[in-house]
């Protein structure tokens, strides 16, 4: 397989949401850092255990692999980091910081969680997370009546976080797209983005010339 080296302005991006071995090709051809699997049954981008693993298994060295999950019991824990191979694990739930550091030690993986933003009231939630997570994900609150608590391709208000700095890696995410993505680098000095939904044709399947145009569009080409 392919990778793509990117000497451009060295923006990281993790593409979320793969269910195919197709998908994970065009993740590592596009030059993505990350890989994302969700674990969360409500979701069209939910993979089973054994589904997972092969996906993992068929990334390539240098492509983080990263599990979703939201509020994750031990067993759940036990079962995915059990199962497949990963780099990562991202909290989309409501966990609470020692929850976070709970699951850092259980599982021996640097953990990411995810923080949803509506507006400046949001922003003190962040602070609770940066001394206990090894990444932040910035991310849009979900909708009201959303059924899933991420991906579900709404953003924020970008300059709710121009200019800010937090001592963890931290990622940005939320409703980004080929069009949007180099805007939204540009405005809040991202150096690592996220995306699902935009880079889907129809919600949970991936479309790799959309992957590769986000990949380009991040990296500044
Ligand atoms: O993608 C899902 O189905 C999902 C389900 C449950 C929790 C989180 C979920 N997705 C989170 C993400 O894919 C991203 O980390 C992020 O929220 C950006 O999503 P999008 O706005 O769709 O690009």
């Amino acid at each position: 397989m392919m990778r793509v080296t990117r000497p451009g302005s060295g923006v990281r991006t993790k593409i979320c949401g793969l269910t195919r071995l197709s998908d994970v090709a065009a993740v590592s051809e596009a030059g993505a850092a990350f890989m994302g699997l969700v674990f969360f049954p409500k979701s069209p981008r939910n993979v089973s255990l054994p589904q997972a693993r092969d996906l993992a298994l068929a990334a390539p060295v240098g492509l983080a692999k990263v599990a979703l999950l939201v509020n994750p019991d031990d067993a759940l824990l036990d079962a995915v980091t059990g199962t497949v191979p990963l780099d990562m694990i991202q909290l989309h739930g409501t966990e609470t910081p020692e929850r976070v550091a709970e699951v850092r030690t259980r599982t021996g993986l640097p953990v990411m969680k995810a923080v949803g933003l509506r507006d400046a009231a949001d922003l003190p939630i962040l602070d609770r997370y940066v001394d206990v997570a090894d990444q932040v994900l910035v991310d849009a609150k979900p909708p009201e009546d959303a059924s899933l608590p991420g991906g579900n391709g709404v953003g924020f208000d970008w300059r709710l976080i121009a200019g800010r700095k937090w001592k963890t890696p931290w990622m940005l995410a939320g409703g980004l797209t080929p069009d949007n993505v180099s805007e939204a680098v540009r405005l809040t000095g991202a150096r690592q983005v996220d995306v699902s939904s935009g880079v889907e044709s129809a919600p949970g399947v991936k479309d790799a010339r959309l992957i590769a145009a986000f990949c380009t569009a991040a990296s500044g080409q």
